[in-house]
């Protein structure tokens, strides 16, 4: 069993990327979701486990100036997300150029166009692991919301009309580089999307039919066969059980259980191929404090999961 990636330089190193930023969704309070993970004690807890912790404040997008950000189509603060998921790629390639791991703390999912491109950026030959309820994968073409949150796959994969605000985007993910695990809430435009590319994706039904363990171990048969390729795991808390973790902005029910989620974790770890990580939607402004404390406490247990803690 691999200790840690093989990608990455001694002393093995976290950067944190703490993206307070709340702009590919309409709820408040996703922009603090980073604020109370640190808060929370996750600097330490990754010290703990043996990891040089780089995080020197979260990032402060405030000057990203948009007072002009009419919509293009139905999107909602296109340029916005734009540039803030611009400034992010370049945060997170740089970690990723230098060895390091970038932990990218959301904030809402959009922030993974971002990521994703930083990561590809580097290491064109990465595959992604998309841990979610939902697909991400609108296009504006498909999109019911607006909400930006909901497409940055199909950015990244270049799929759908071109937004010229977008340009910036490469489209470096390839759909056989791509799966899903936990999805229980697709719109029908997504679900055409993921046939017509071949997506290769293991809803709540198949974690049912095959159990946790599996599901992975065919997750990245699929996506890295040879395990040799660098991995981008993406992780938004609503994949998760409602019960496990509430205070996100698009719940759905029929989740991941505490260790369902860990295991997935876990078992990316074990690959020693981790590159990246998002850990995305955990919004605590949206249920009472314990619920609150409980999802802020389950992000950064799934994210010492990701970065080696062990159960014995
Ligand atoms: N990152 C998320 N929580 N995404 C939820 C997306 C919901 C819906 N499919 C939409 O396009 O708006
Ligand atoms: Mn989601
Ligand atoms: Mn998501």
């Amino acid at each position: 069993m691999a200790s840690h990636s093989r990608f990455i330089t001694e002393p093995k190193t976290a950067a944190i990327v703490g993206c307070p930023f709340s702009g590919g969704q309409p709820k408040a309070g996703v922009d603090r979701g980073p604020i109370h993970l640190v808060e929370a004690g996750l600097v330490q807890q990754l010290e703990e486990l043996g990891w040089k912790v780089k995080f020197d404040g979260h990032h402060q997008f405030e000057e990203i100036n948009t007072t002009d950000d009419p919509p293009i189509g139905i999107l909602k603060n296109p340029r916005l997300v734009s540039r803030v998921t611009e400034s992010v790629a370049k945060v997170v390639g740089d970690h990723v150029k230098k060895g390091e791991l970038p932990v990218t703390l959301g904030g809402d999912h959009s922030l993974a166009m971002g990521t994703i491109s930083g990561t590809l950026n580097s290491h064109p030959d990465a595959c992604v692991v998309w841990v979610d309820a939902h697909a991400d994968i609108n296009t504006i073409e498909t999109t019911e919301s607006g909400n930006i949150h909901g497409m940055p796959v199909s950015f990244l994969l270049g799929i759908g009309s071109k937004v010229s605000e977008y340009s910036w985007v490469k489209p470096l993910l390839k759909p056989e580089r791509l799966v899903y695990i936990g999805l229980r809430d697709v719109d029908a435009g997504e679900k055409r999307i993921l046939r017509e590319n071949g997506i290769k994706a293991f809803s709540m039904h198949e974690v049912d039919r095959y159990g946790i363990g599996k599901v992975v171990e065919m997750a990245l048969d699929h996506v890295n066969p040879d395990r040799n390729r660098p991995i981008h795991l993406s992780f938004d808390v609503d994949a998760l059980d409602p019960t496990v973790a509430p205070s996100t902005g698009t719940p759905v029910r029929g989740g991941l259980t505490f260790r369902e989620g860990h295991y997935i974790c876990e078992a990316v770890y074990e690959t020693g191929l981790l590159v990246a990580l998002d850990l995305m939607e955990v919004n605590p402004s949206l249920a009472d404090a314990a619920a609150v404390e409980q999802t802020v406490a389950v992000g950064c247990s799934l994210v010492r999961s990701a970065l080696g803690e062990t159960l014995l």
